[in-house]
């Protein structure tokens, strides 16, 4: 795992996007340019509006750059999308209350036409995955918020993505909860291997999950610093309360000081 790669696997060179035309045009996104290796856990981390969302749709391919050029493993987003190499999950779980949690993790499975048997069979080994083998039958209503995103977290592995975009998944959670299923993601992580990009307003949720940080200015959002977090694998709650883990911290404060 980390960023042991080859050539990267999300290649950004000089990205702008603007919203709107005319005079009114917002500059979202002012020329960044970083690359992400396989298997390698990012965060993209800043205030409000410094452009994250935006940067994660680009990437998704729910938004097309007004300049520059996005590479994911060497084809364009729109490529990568259509070959299925995305898992995203949003800030909002958005689950369908009247379906079981075993048939939200196999919706996608669903509507790429696989097999009723072989949709059963990832069912349980994703709900087993995210710790959830035992609230397949429940529905999403009758769940907590966390778990309602450790389905939507499975649900998003279900095509076995090779990316996995993650907008403030946790945002809506207590300190506690997050804390939990950043653990856990990073547990569910380590054995899919595939490369997160983590959008956070958090700092020590960014340090604790992360290979890399990349810290955005907002108005326009520019990539300001970009934080290695050599902390070893895997992370445990006790790294929490870990000196080196403070010492990031305040490191990625400072690089905040005059944005
Ligand atoms: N559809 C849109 N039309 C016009 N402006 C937009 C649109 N979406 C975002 N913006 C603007 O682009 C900038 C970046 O927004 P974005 O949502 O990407 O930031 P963010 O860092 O994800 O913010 P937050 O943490 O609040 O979600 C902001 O100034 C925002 O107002």
């Amino acid at each position: 795992m980390g960023q042991a790669a080859a050539a990267p696997e999300i290649e950004l060179s000089g990205i702008s996007m603007s919203y709107g035309s005319g005079g009114a045009d917002v500059l979202a996104i002012d020329r960044i340019s970083l690359n992400i290796n396989k298997g390698e856990f990012v965060s993209l981390l800043g205030p409000s509006g410094c452009g994250k969302t935006t940067l994660l749709r680009l990437i998704a391919d729910l938004l097309q750059p007004t300049d520059g050029t996005l590479k994911v493993a060497g084809a364009s987003p729109r490529e990568a999308r259509l070959a299925q190499k995305y898992g995203i999950v949003f800030q909002n779980p958005v689950l369908y209350d009247w379906r079981k949690v075993r048939y939200n993790v196999t919706l996608p499975l669903e509507l790429m036409g696989v097999g009723k048997a072989k949709r059963e069979e990832r069912a349980e080994e994703l709900l087993a995955l995210v710790g959830l083998a035992a609230f397949a039958d429940k529905y999403p209503w009758q769940l907590s918020g966390g778990m309602q995103q450790r389905v939507a977290i499975a649900r998003a592995l279900s095509m076995e993505p090779e990316i996995l975009l993650m907008d403030e998944p946790f945002s809506a959670l207590d300190e506690f909860g997050r804390e939990r299923l950043n653990e856990e993601l990073l547990s569910v992580w380590s054995k899919v291997g595939s490369t997160v990009v983590f959008v956070t307003h958090s700092i020590p949720e960014a340090v604790f999950l992360s290979d890399r940080v990349f810290v955005l200015s907002p108005h326009p959002g520019r990539l300001s610093a970009v934080v290695d977090i050599p902390l070893p694998r895997p992370r445990t709650s006790e790294m929490r309360n870990d000196p080196a883990f403070f010492g990031l911290i305040a490191h990625i404060r400072d690089s905040f000081e005059g944005v």
